[in-house]
């Protein structure tokens, strides 16, 4: 079973300028010099060739890709197609062979992150998760059609962490009345994170529909994103005031050698809340308030997670050649030893339960891809810079896919797992 270490992918998506960055007269300060490296001006010193040297003025960055979405007239526009076709297809492929996946998208308020994971109603704009959920449904009825042997099922569960409670964006009893699913009042439930040596990170009680076809899929996906909570603020009139992971579960039975194995992969499609900067001449009501800070405090707890990692990642990886890192990895995960030269950093993953959710995705056994959603705009420099230093921390870090291959034996309906020699 192939096992190895790979980075996490990171990608850059610059959207088109806002009506409100439009208005406040801001200029363009992200240049792309190509497709995987992108400097970012600093307005303040822009112009200002005789002070500053060049390093002073702008910074440049390094990612797996930079994506360009500024003008949708420009002929190298990076359309949601393009996006799909990389990042996507990449990741549907992976997690068709078996390998737990994950897409997330992390940016400031307003860059694009839910259009890029969920794109608009017009089928030209559809986003990465209706496209992965497409091609998904294409692949199954492709190999049906080839082979007999290998059976399939698919699974869906849709949740939300909104001010740092876990709700069920398909628990549709608790029907979302003038908004009461996501008042702090309301009596919807807060489902627990559970943690299974084989199976990882769990949601307790979530629920996980099965589906065959895409217009069924869609279905429960628009239901699961009217539940979800978004509201106005003060850059974006439809922001999304939670975290929402939209998880496919595939599982794939065959018979290899007489012996029936099943290969269960997870894709979490994850579109995080963005961070807004609070100001002193704005003002805020309490339910914004406890939400911005709720927010912030997560995308603390992940930047914390992530830079512990990096850390560690880097460290290792520039001592021990590529086989003895794999060999640290292994002895970090198993180790009791707490002398143990390999032992692993302390990573805070239960300081929030985004970073307790994503724990498989970082750092752990999964194939992830971060896209960082960037504004254009001058007004927002501060934002898109820490945005682009958080994303290049999260680049070093590496992970450990393997495939989830369970030899099974079937006894009737039930599924167990053959009982171990002597055991
Ligand atoms: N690449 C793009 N091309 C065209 N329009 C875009 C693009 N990215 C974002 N937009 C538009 O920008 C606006 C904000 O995008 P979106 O709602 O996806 O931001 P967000 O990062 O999810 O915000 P929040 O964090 O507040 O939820 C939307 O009107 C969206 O249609």
């Amino acid at each position: 079973m192939p096992i190895f270490s790979s980075n996490i992918q990171v990608s850059v998506r610059v959207r088109p300028f806002s009506n409100r960055e439009q208005c406040s007269n801001s200029r363009v300060i992200v240049e792309l010099v190509d497709n995987t490296q992108l400097n970012l001006y600093n307005p303040k010193l822009e112009g200002n060739q005789t002070l500053h040297d060049h390093r002073d003025r702008y910074k440049q960055f390094t990612f797996d890709h930079c994506y360009l979405s500024l003008n949708r007239l420009d002929p190298n526009y990076a359309s949601q197609q393009i996006i799909f076709n990389d990042a996507g297809m990449d990741v549907l492929k992976s997690f068709l062979e078996g390998y737990n996946t994950c897409i997330l998208c992390y940016g400031q308020t307003g860059t694009g992150k839910t259009f890029t994971m969920m794109g608009n109603s017009n089928s030209e704009e559809m986003g990465l998760t209706p496209k992965i959920c497409e091609n998904l449904f294409k692949r199954i009825e492709e190999s049906n059609n080839e082979s007999s042997t290998l059976c399939f099922k698919t699974l869906i569960s849709y949740m939300e962490i909104y001010n740092e409670k876990l709700r069920d964006l398909f628990d549709f009893d608790t029907q979302k009345t003038n908004n009461s699913f996501n008042n702090s009042n309301s009596s919807g439930k807060s489902l627990k994170i559970r943690e299974h040596p084989n199976k990882g990170i769990y949601v307790q009680n979530l629920n996980q529909f099965p589906v065959t076809d895409l217009n069924t899929t869609m279905r429960y996906l628009a239901k699961g994103n009217q539940n979800r909570s978004t509201a106005s603020t003060h850059v974006h009139d439809k922001s999304s005031r939670s975290h929402a992971i939209f998880t496919i579960t595939f599982i794939q039975a065959k018979v290899d050698n007489e012996i029936p194995i099943e290969i269960i992969s997870k894709l979490n499609l994850v579109d995080l809340a963005g961070s807004e900067r609070a100001s002193n001449d704005l003002i805020y009501n309490k339910k914004q308030l406890k939400e911005g800070s709720n927010i912030n405090k997560s995308l603390v707890s992940l930047g914390n997670v992530i830079s512990i990692l990096a850390e560690s990642s880097r460290k290792y990886q520039n001592g021990l050649s590529h086989s003895d890192f794999n060999l640290y990895k292994e002895n970090a995960a198993t180790s009791s030893n707490s002398n143990n030269e390999y032992k692993s950093s302390f990573v805070p993953y239960r300081d929030s339960l985004l970073t307790y959710l994503l724990k498989d995705s970082l750092g752990g056994n999964s194939k992830t891809h971060m896209i960082a959603n960037i504004s254009p705009a001058s007004c927002c420099y501060h934002e898109t810079l820490n945005t682009l230093l958080f994303a290049q921390r999260a680049k070093k870090i590496v992970n450990k896919p393997k495939i989830n291959e369970v030899k099974v034996v079937r006894l009737g309906n039930q599924i167990t797992q053959p009982k171990k020699p002597g055991g």
